[in-house]
């Protein structure tokens, strides 16, 4: 079994580059399926798990697809099908990102219905309820999601009850080869959306309003192959910001930027940690004594919930009471019970978590619950006093090129191993 062994008590200090965000490159991605014109060529794309898994969606779709260098080459100019097995979605959500640039090209998805996950329910309802507006059937049996549309899909007013990530993303894809004006209101307003909003324009989509509470998309006849650079990964750059803020360091985060990570900023200057702005990045210095905060994720510009569990293990070691309020996910603090068994001094309330610091962290063996959980255990681990190992890696490496390495570079006692499992053998009595 492969683990993350982390001996804490090392300041972390020096420099550290920030790759293409995950949340950005996955949409552009599935975007790529637009374009019945030309190569779609996509650089500084991180060699993450969740990259590897899209792209295999996109060759089940008939797309040809490279990926060399940071680089992703995208050909779905001819012969694509619609169809999305369970296998690929099992494995990650996003894969549903592929409906949207189906149904607006060849009038047909068909897409494995995603499960629940460790961090919430996580329903696709207003994705749906966007295609349907636009003119889609919509059936779900059988395990599948299958949506048809006979011609063309049609603008429509669609106003989300929740301002989702995916459901924005989904239907901005649909919108921009369907007949006439669409509409998003209350729409996400995270930079990703952004960052899809200008790919889809450099392929020749009409896209107003990304980055505000309303989106609007004039229908186009065809989209066509482009270039484009995917932004730095904010939730990469938060997460070094954070191991660099609960060891005391002095680190360069090169890369970062501020403006996608502002409520992060705010809360920890709140906190007593420094940031300063250089030409490529953002300089975090830490003070030894940290601050208590409260904290409540919100969709962007509000503390990101993909940052929660980072900032609950710098709130460990902060002085005084803090409290974290999950306000996105209904289920996403499954890493406050391995904090616990880190010597963690944690109360779950409801949707709030309510820490006494500064905790002595101990080392332990913990467990990567999701993504964000698993990179905090190893954030944690860094000011535990003796071991701390992390297993189900598998969940890491979904959203963190070679996140290790990168903390070993900074000065921190890591390793990855491959540790010899032991067999559990049955005792039999009588
Ligand atoms: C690949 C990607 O970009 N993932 C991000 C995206 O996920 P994702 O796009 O899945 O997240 P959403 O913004 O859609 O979800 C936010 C909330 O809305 C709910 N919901 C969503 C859609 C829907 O149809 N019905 C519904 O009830 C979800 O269950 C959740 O409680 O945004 C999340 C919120 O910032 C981040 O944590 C994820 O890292
Ligand atoms: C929750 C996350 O991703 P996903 O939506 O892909 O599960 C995340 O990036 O923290």
């Amino acid at each position: 079994m492969e683990k993350i062994i982390v001996r804490g008590g090392k300041k972390l200090n020096g420099t550290v580059k920030i790759e293409g965000a995950k949340n950005a490159v996955l949409p552009v991605i599935a975007a790529s399926l637009l374009a019945s014109d030309g190569k779609s060529i996509i650089r500084d794309v991180p060699a993450l798990a969740d990259v590897y898994t899209i792209n295999e969606v996109l060759r089940n779709l008939k797309a040809d697809v490279v990926f060399d260098n940071q680089t992703v080459t995208i050909d779905a100019t001819n012969g694509l099908s619609y169809e999305a097995p369970f296998e690929y979605v099992r494995k990650m959500r996003a894969s549903v990102l592929v409906m949207g640039s189906l149904l607006a090209r060849l009038g047909r998805a068909r897409v494995a219905l995603p499960g629940g996950c460790a961090i919430g329910s996580r329903p696709i309802d207003q994705h749906l309820k966007g295609f349907e507006a636009m003119g889609a059937i919509v059936k779900v049996g059988n395990g599948f999601i299958d949506a048809r549309v006979d011609g063309k899909l049609k603008g429509a007013k669609i106003y989300l009850d929740i301002p989702s990530v995916g459901a924005t993303e989904n239907i901005m894809m649909a919108a921009t080869l369907a007949e006439g004006t669409t509409i998003i209101e209350n729409c996400a307003k995270e930079p990703e959306i952004v960052d899809l909003a200008n790919y889809l324009t450099k392929m020749g989509a009409i896209v107003k309003g990304a980055g505000t509470e309303v989106i609007r998309i004039e229908g186009v006849d065809r989209l066509y192959g482009v270039e484009h650079t995917i932004i730095p990964d904010r939730i990469e750059a938060g997460t070094f910001i954070t191991a660099a803020a609960i060891t005391g360091g002095n680190v360069y985060v090169k890369g970062a930027v501020p403006e996608h990570i502002s409520s992060l900023i705010a809360k920890l200057e709140e906190m007593g940690v420094t940031f300063i702005e250089e030409k490529d990045g953002l300089r975090v210095i830490s003070p030894e004594k940290l601050k208590a905060v409260d904290i409540k994720t919100m969709p962007h510009p509000g503390f990101p919930t993909d940052m929660q569990a980072q900032m609950m293990a710098v709130l460990l070691r902060a002085h005084g009471t803090s409290m974290i309020t999950e306000t996105v996910f209904e289920n996403r603090f499954m890493h406050a019970e391995e904090f616990r068994r880190m010597n963690a001094d944690i109360k779950i309330e409801g949707r709030s978590v309510i820490m006494n610091g500064p905790c002595n962290l101990q080392g332990a063996e913990v467990s990567a619950t999701d993504l964000r959980a698993g990179a905090a255990l190893v954030i944690a681990g860094l000011a535990a006093e003796g071991i701390t190992k992390i297993t189900e890696l598998h969940h890491i490496d979904r959203g963190y090129v070679n996140f290790h390495g990168k903390l070993a570079s900074l000065g921190a006692d890591i390793e990855r191993i491959t540790e010899q499992e032991i067999p559990v053998f049955e005792t039999v009595t009588g």
